[in-house]
């Protein structure tokens, strides 16, 4: 340590000492600049750069020896031998690029150390092949310990020096390199230096082939600082354009891994050029190594483990010659229980590029889509479209030897479940309703919900009428059996209409239409049992329609009108009341009866609308008759499950100004078969509003006494179908008596309806009738002949 101090403090001159410093700083700035260039390039670019980089490394360590042997004392006497100086100058530029060589292409820690000790090794080569150039009158000996150390120091600090250099390519890593480069060089230069021992020999002469120190060292510094500025501005050019690639291959790369989508580039002879970690994760080859694989070899792999179905050539073939071609293609492949969609898109110059989009999700998604558009979404039955289609496959299934029945079902009165259990307990009826349909109806038989309360069946079979047959009756059997839904008791029943195929259609819409018309017969029949189509219902199903149709626009032209018939105390004889009985003046039929269209307007819902209309004017009218003339108006069920009745009925009075001990309503036993609870308490509201309720065509339901007993109607209406037969029928006469005979016990006036004659009319008078009405007094009549009604007791003629 003392021999390498005196040496430096000693025998340099400081200035020149200073001066290689410097050489040796610039040269390994720019050798670790040239370090980074070479480690960033592939292929030939990165052996250019290391053969740069070992050249300039090397001129710059020849160039520090040879500057800071001019500043050497004791050398200044001698001069050096030209080839082995040169030899010196190989050596450096040979081992160290050995030594780059092996430290740039290789990322393990080991290798990159081992090429910076072997850069090591070269700055000793070049050190002692120089000092062996030297020729002075004096013997060179050397101190065997300090030489070691010399050397052991320039392989240890160059090996740091590239070590932290291939650690990260930044500022701070360069400067650490470059001082540890510098160190490596000049560390072992002052301790060799250290080690010399000269011994003055005068017989020791210098040879021809020689050049003095000085102007060797200044020609090789000036030679060497200019390769190093050559090398340094050269690298800090392309560290630039590499910072701006490496900034577009950052962005490049985030793009890459951040895609949803796998991608791979593919060669022209298949092999991987570039791929992103989502391709790598889809097709399971993470832990593989791709890059510079061909897809054939990967594919063998996968099949031999079983990973991959197929001939693993005739694929990639395919896929050569695909992208070969120009031709892009898109297939869907099932992998490890994924759906991918891969797209191969051919590259110019050959090879092509394929994406991996897993759409399993999406896939899953487009069949529930498909699902639901298809099917109903409560009872997970058909809906229309699917049974459409299925209708159409089931006829050409058919063919000519086989017949198809069409089943529409209708549940009978499912509105009224709904509207007084609420919807919940209605879809649920409607799930089992279905889930007996698909129990009853054989396996290869289609059921449907075609919307609300409707469902339909295809059957295809043999002899298919008594097929079908035998299936409606089981169904209106299974349908009808009780269902118990949250603690309630529900019964419903079902009507069905049937068409056959190919007598009653060949097509599914006909088929559909003529089971809808049977289905209209069905329900018009009494309901809970089924028809089969018949020619002649279409017919008059198209009246319907048209009578339908005419009603609308009736009530848009305002074609109705409200008659009056009277209604007589039979004890005083004077009209009490005048009963409201509709009228439809049709501007080309004339006026037609109640009768033919009240049924419709009950189907189609337009009797709440003309139920509104002839109480409006019903009591508009009344309140201008005497006040002591009363109105009755005929309230439909379909009227009673209208939650407006009540605000209709208030309207009409305070509108009006009628009292509403003035008006009466007028329901039948039907009225109280629907939900009784809720029409009695409607019932209860309309009397507490002090309007009167009568119950019409009394004696032609079923349980009409029990109906007196569960509310306290105003009146009780005999029907005309007594009336008219007291002359002929002893019973009617007994029926007569025996309403009179409760009316008077629970203190409810009777009239009796239909009253033609005066017979009929001393008959009734006689059992203690309250009142009477009736042609014999006078049919009905429009609002204007009221009055004339009120003065003359009786008006035969028809108005
Ligand atoms: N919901 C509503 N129903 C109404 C309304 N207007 C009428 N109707 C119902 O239509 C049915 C037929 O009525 P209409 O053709 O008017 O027949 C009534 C009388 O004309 C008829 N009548 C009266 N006296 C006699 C008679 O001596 N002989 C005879 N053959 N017929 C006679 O009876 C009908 C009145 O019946 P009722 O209502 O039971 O008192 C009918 O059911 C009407 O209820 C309406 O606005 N809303």
């Amino acid at each position: 340590m003392y021999q390498v101090l005196y040496c430096l403090t000693d025998q340099h001159d400081w200035r020149l000492v200073a001066l290689g410093g410097a050489v040796c700083l610039l040269a390994s700035a720019a050798a670790i600049s040239l370090f980074h260039r070479a480690r960033a390039a592939q292929g030939t670019a990165r052996l250019v750069w290391i053969t740069l980089d070992a050249v300039v490394s090397g001129c710059g360590i020849w160039a520090t020896h040879f500057i800071a042997m001019l500043a050497y004392g004791p050398g200044t006497g001698g001069a050096y031998n030209i080839p082995v100086t040169l030899l010196s100058l190989i050596f450096a530029i040979s081992v160290t690029f050995v030594g780059l060589s092996i430290a740039v292409s290789s990322t393990r820690t080991l290798w990159v150390v081992l090429g910076g000790a072997i850069v090591g090794g070269g700055v000793a080569a070049m050190h002692y092949t120089g000092m062996a150039a030297l020729e002075i009158p004096a013997r060179v000996d050397w101190v065997e310990g300090t030489v070691i150390v010399s050397v052991v120091l320039g392989i240890v600090f160059a090996a740091l020096a590239l070590f932290v250099a291939a650690r990260r390519d930044d500022l701070s890593h360069a400067i650490s390199a470059t001082a540890l480069l510098t160190l490596a060089i000049v560390a072992h230069h002052f301790t060799a230096m250290g080690a010399v021992v000269l011994t003055p020999d005068p017989t020791l002469a210098i040879s021809g082939l020689s050049i003095p120190p000085a102007s060797m060292s200044f020609l090789t510094a000036s030679a060497a600082i200019a390769i190093i500025a050559i090398a340094l501005v050269s690298a800090l050019l392309d560290r630039r354009a590499k910072g701006e690639l490496g900034r577009q291959q950052v962005v490049l790369d985030t793009a890459l891994e951040n895609m949803s989508q796998g991608l791979c580039m593919f060669d022209a002879d298949g092999k991987i050029i570039l791929f992103n970690e989502r391709y790598a994760a889809m097709l399971r080859r993470s832990d593989m190594q791709l890059i510079g694989r061909v897809l054939l070899d990967i594919l063998r792999e996968e099949a031999a483990k079983g990973q991959w179905n197929g001939d693993p050539e005739q694929f990639f073939a395919r896929l050569v010659e695909d992208a070969r071609e120009g031709r892009t293609t898109t297939d869907v492949v099932r992998r490890f229980d994924r759906s991918i969609r891969v797209v191969n898109q051919p590259m110019q110059g050959g090879g092509w590029v394929a994406t991996f989009e897993d759409i399993t999700e999406w896939l899953e998604a487009q069949a529930k889509i498909s699902h639901m558009a298809r099917h109903d979404a409560l009872t997970n039955l058909p809906n229309r479209v699917l049974f459409h289609e299925q209708l159409e496959q089931g006829l050409r299934r058919a063919g000519s030897n086989n017949q198809l029945a069409v089943l529409c079902l209708d549940l009978d009165h499912f509105k009224d479940i709904n509207d007084s259990l609420g919807h919940p307990i209605g879809d649920a009826l409607l799930k089992e309703v279905g889930r007996r349909l698909k129990a009853t109806v054989g396996e290869h038989d289609t059921v449907a919900r075609l919307g609300g309360d409707e469902f339909a069946v295809v059957q295809i079979g043999r002899s298919e009428e008594a097929a079908a047959r035998a299936l409606a009756g089981r169904l209106v059997e299974v349908i009808s059996a009780p269902y118990e839904i949250d603690d309630h008791q529900i019964v419903i029943g079902v009507s069905i209409g049937i068409s056959l195929a190919p007598q009653d259609g060949t097509n599914p819409d006909e088929l559909l239409k003529n089971a809808d018309l049977a289905l209209y017969r069905a329900k018009a029949d009494g309901r809970g049992t089924y028809r089969f189509f018949e020619t002649g219902m279409d017919a008059r199903a198209q009246a319907r329609r048209l009578l339908e149709m005419d009603l609308r626009a009736a009530l848009q032209r305002d074609e109705f009108q409200a008659y009056y018939q009277p209604i007589r105390d039979v004890a005083s004889d004077r009209v009490v009341a005048f009963e409201a009985l509709l009228r439809w003046n049709h501007p080309h039929r004339g006026l037609i009866s109640p009768i033919n269209f009240i049924p419709l307007a009950e189907e189609t819902g337009l009797i709440i609308q003309l139920g509104e209309l002839v109480l409006r004017q019903a009591c508009s009218d009344a309140a201008t008759w005497p006040n002591d003339i009363g109105v009755a108006v005929n309230l439909s069920p379909v009227q009673f499950k209208n939650p407006n009745l009540i605000a209709s009925v208030t309207e009409a009075l305070e509108k009006s100004g009628l009292a509403a001990r003035r008006l009466e309503l007028e329901i039948t036993e039907s009225v109280l078969l629907q939900n009784s609870e809720a029409t009695l308490t409607t019932l209860h509201e309309l009397r507490a509003m002090g309007v009167r309720i009568s119950l019409d065509d009394f004696g032609t339901g079923y349980s009409s006494l029990s109906y007196l007993r569960s509310f306290p109607f105003d009146k009780i209406k005999i029907d005309r179908s007594f009336v008219s037969e007291l002359a002929t029928r002893e019973d009617s006469v007994a029926i007569i008596r025996a309403v009179t005979g409760l009316g008077r016990s629970l203190g409810i006036v009777t009239t009796a309806e239909g009253v033609e004659s005066d017979a009929q009319l001393e008959l009734l008078r006689r059992e203690g009738c309250t009142q009477a009405q009736g042609y014999l007094f006078s049919q009905p009549r429009p609002a204007s002949d009221v009055a004339m009604m009120l003065e003359r007791p009786r008006l035969r003629a028809s108005a």
